[in-house]
């Protein structure tokens, strides 16, 4: 039976960084929401047309593609316009990525296979499919300095702070996983936790329990 984890964690708390040594070092299959959330906005999709008649076609760069930052600015600041550009969006993202778990789990036959997912508590919608969860954690601070570091410039202090509120709070996240891999020292730091978790879900999680057990009472909204 094979085992999907569900890797979640605060915005710029490290899950792309974790992702990338699961899938270099252990030869993981990723899924990743965020990449998928940019193929399934690319121009000729459907998801663009529908973001462009949603919020005007100055969302649109000269060229015809989604011109993030603006996009970004309308909507980390206000729940309604984030709410209506999910429900363009998920239906998408979550299609896609169901797709390429069935191809990892069914033609490749990946024992594991991680979906890496920002909003995965959020918005709950893999969760069922989930045989395990795990959140990468970093304090707030360290959240706030990755962010403006990795904008380099081109975000405000206002606006990072804006995306790390439009998601639930990383310590309840952690709470509600089943793994938390604890990024909160330096990047040397990192690899050792992200090795120790992938001995941790080889050996302690059976996936018949996960299954049996875990998915269901999270499919009924209960704490794993
Ligand atoms: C608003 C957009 C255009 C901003 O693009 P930008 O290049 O600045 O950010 P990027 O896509 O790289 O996302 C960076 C991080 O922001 C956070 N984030 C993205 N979208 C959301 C959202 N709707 N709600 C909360 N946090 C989000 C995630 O932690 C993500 O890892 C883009 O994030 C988007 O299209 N979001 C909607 C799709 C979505 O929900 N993506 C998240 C994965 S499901
Ligand atoms: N332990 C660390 N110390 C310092 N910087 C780090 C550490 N881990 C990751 N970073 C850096 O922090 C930034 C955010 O990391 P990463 O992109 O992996 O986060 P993320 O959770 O995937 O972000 P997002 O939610 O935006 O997709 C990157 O620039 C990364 O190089």
């Amino acid at each position: 039976m094979p085992c999907i984890v569900g890797l979640t964690g605060g915005i710029a708390s490290g899950k792309s960084t974790v992702s990338r040594r699961l899938a270099e070092h252990h030869a993981i299959p990723i899924i990743d929401a965020d990449a998928i959330a940019r193929e399934v906005v690319a121009p000729g999709r459907p998801a663009l047309w529908l973001i462009a008649r949603a919020f005007g076609r100055d969302v649109l760069t000269a060229d015809g593609a989604l011109d993030r930052p603006r996009l970004g600015a309308m909507v980390f600041g206000d729940a309604a316009a984030r709410a209506r550009l999910n429900r363009i969006t998920h239906p998408f993202i979550i299609a896609t990525m169901a797709w390429r778990l069935g191809v990892a789990l069914l033609v490749r036959r990946a024992p594991l296979v991680v979906l890496d997912t920002p909003l995965l508590f959020e918005t709950r919608n893999l969760l069922p499919l989930c045989t395990a969860t795990v959140v990468v954690t970093c304090s707030r601070e360290q959240q706030m300095e990755r962010l403006m570091t990795r904008a380099d410039g081109t975000l405000t202090e206002v606006q990072a702070e804006q995306r790390i509120a439009s998601q639930m709070p990383l310590e309840q996240k952690a709470q509600m996983a089943d793994f938390v891999i604890d990024n909160g020292g330096t990047a040397d730091d990192l690899p050792e936790a992200i090795d120790r978790f992938v001995m941790a879900i080889s050996g302690s999680v059976p996936t018949w329990f996960g299954l049996l057990f875990l998915r269901p009472l999270r499919a009924m909204g209960g704490r794993s």
